[in-house]
């Protein structure tokens, strides 16, 4: 069965429409992601006075290489990670007072090693409220670059807010990285700054980005990875096989190794240059991962894990903690509310085989503690969730989609 709804990269949207902001020129975006967390960074582009016209498939931007051409900002995140450590790099480039806000869940999540970084630019930064967190309002007077070091153990996010401005800034940017997460997401950075026309050196721990115009581009945007888990796991899970078209090895998104993941449980994986399958087991295996760098799709692995046949043990993901929730403990809990064994440290997790029962699930506001345990439910009669509305900062149409290859199944056995 193949999934052709999967919708664009979340990451290569939010990058993309950056990028295209900064470029000398006209960019069109082929296939962006239009759900709230991308709606709203182009919405914070459009208030940062750039052009942004969008249509259901493609985005037209007209690039600002002086940085924006708005002489001042209120920009509002909503509950966008992305938009809160990029955006405000660009309100330091630009001249006049930029104030960044979000949800009171994005108010919740870290952002002082950015701002941080800033200030030792010579930013003027602010934080309105609490030290370290949204709001924050940056007085940009344009960035003359140089060396900083940066803590990116929380997000990699803040280096690659930094990453994107950096060849906008006079002198360029060297920045030296004491620890770093999600480094696929900083690999997506370096290869969508290459197709923009820039060259960032990356050697050890340091990253140097020249002083370069950035050229605009027309850009395709590939599925998203890390949406796309939910279909892969829901195969893995049924004994069915799903094709998801578009994303395969190539792809940018270091989130498409969660295909790997299911192979080691004993899924049939093809990983092709454009596109994947996955054909689920009788009965998948236990399994010990080290998931540091795809930490997004730890709740979908540790939603189908009660069904594995020994127990499953996801390390190394502690900054999963500042997600949308604290994700180890949203997902343990709501485990435990299905009568499954599980138990947590500070940067682990480990489920144990059981039968899950009927019970609502506590989404947390949180997308994908909605769409990993509606995997689940595929195998749990009974299973509710208390949010089902907040997939929408991602993929708006997740129960649709999901709903619609069941129906495909169903209509298959019958056949
Ligand atoms: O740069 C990006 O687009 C992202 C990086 C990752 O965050 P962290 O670096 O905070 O782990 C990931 O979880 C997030 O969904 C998107
Ligand atoms: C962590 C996530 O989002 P962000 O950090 O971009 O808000 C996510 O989508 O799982």
């Amino acid at each position: 069965m193949t999934v052709g709804e999967v919708p664009g990269s979340k990451s290569i949207t939010a990058r993309a429409l950056f990028l295209a902001a900064c470029a000398d020129g006209t960019t069109v975006l082929r296939r962006p992601l239009w759900s709230d967390d991308t709606e709203g960074f182009a919405t914070a582009l459009s208030t940062l006075g750039y052009s942004v016209d969008r249509a259901p498939d493609r985005c037209v931007v007209e690039g600002s290489p002086q940085g924006p051409p708005a002489g001042g900002a209120e920009v509002y995140c909503r509950d966008a990670g992305t938009a809160a450590r990029f955006l405000p790099t660009l309100g330091a480039l630009g001249h006049g007072t930029f104030r960044f806000d979000g949800s009171a869940q994005l108010r919740r999540r870290p952002i002082g090693p950015l701002t941080g970084a800033l200030r030792a630019l010579g930013v003027d930064v602010r934080h309105d409220e609490q030290e370290g967190h949204l709001p924050v309002t940056v007085t940009g007077a344009g960035l003359s670059g140089g060396a900083l070091t940066l803590d990116a153990s929380l997000s990699s996010q803040f280096l690659t807010g930094l990453l994107l401005a950096g060849p906008l800034t006079e002198k360029g940017l060297t920045v030296t990285v004491t620890d770093l997460v999600s480094v696929p997401y900083v690999e997506m950075t370096l290869a969508m700054m290459r197709r923009f026309g820039n060259d960032v050196t990356w050697s050890g721990d340091t990253f140097h980005v020249p002083p370069q115009p950035y050229r605009a581009a027309e850009y395709a945007i590939e599925p998203d990875a890390s949406t796309a888990s939910y279909f892969l796991a829901a195969a893995a899970l049924t004994g069915r096989t799903v094709t998801v078209p578009g994303l395969g090895a190539d792809a940018l998104q270091g989130d498409v190794r969660f295909a790997k993941v299911l192979q080691e449980m004993g899924a049939d994986v093809r990983l092709r240059t454009d596109s994947v399958t996955v054909t689920g087991p009788e009965r998948l295996s236990g399994i010990t991962v080290n998931m540091r760098d795809i930490s997004d799709t730890m709740p979908t692995l540790a939603a189908i894990a009660p069904f594995a046949d020994g127990p499953v043990r996801i390390e190394d993901v502690y900054n999963t903690r500042v997600k949308e929730c604290d994700r180890l403990d949203a997902c343990a809990t709501n485990l435990a509310r299905l009568g499954v064994r599980v138990e947590t440290g500070r940067d682990w997790i480990q489920i144990w085989p059981g039968t899950p029962r009927a019970a609502e699930i506590d989404c947390r506001g949180d997308h994908r503690i909605a769409m990993s345990f509606s995997v689940t439910g595929l195998r749990t009669p009974g299973l509710t969730l208390d949010d089902p509305g907040c997939v929408r900062k991602t993929f708006p149409e997740f129960h649709e989609v999901l709903g619609a290859l069941l129906r495909d199944w169903a209509a298959e056995d019958v056949s």
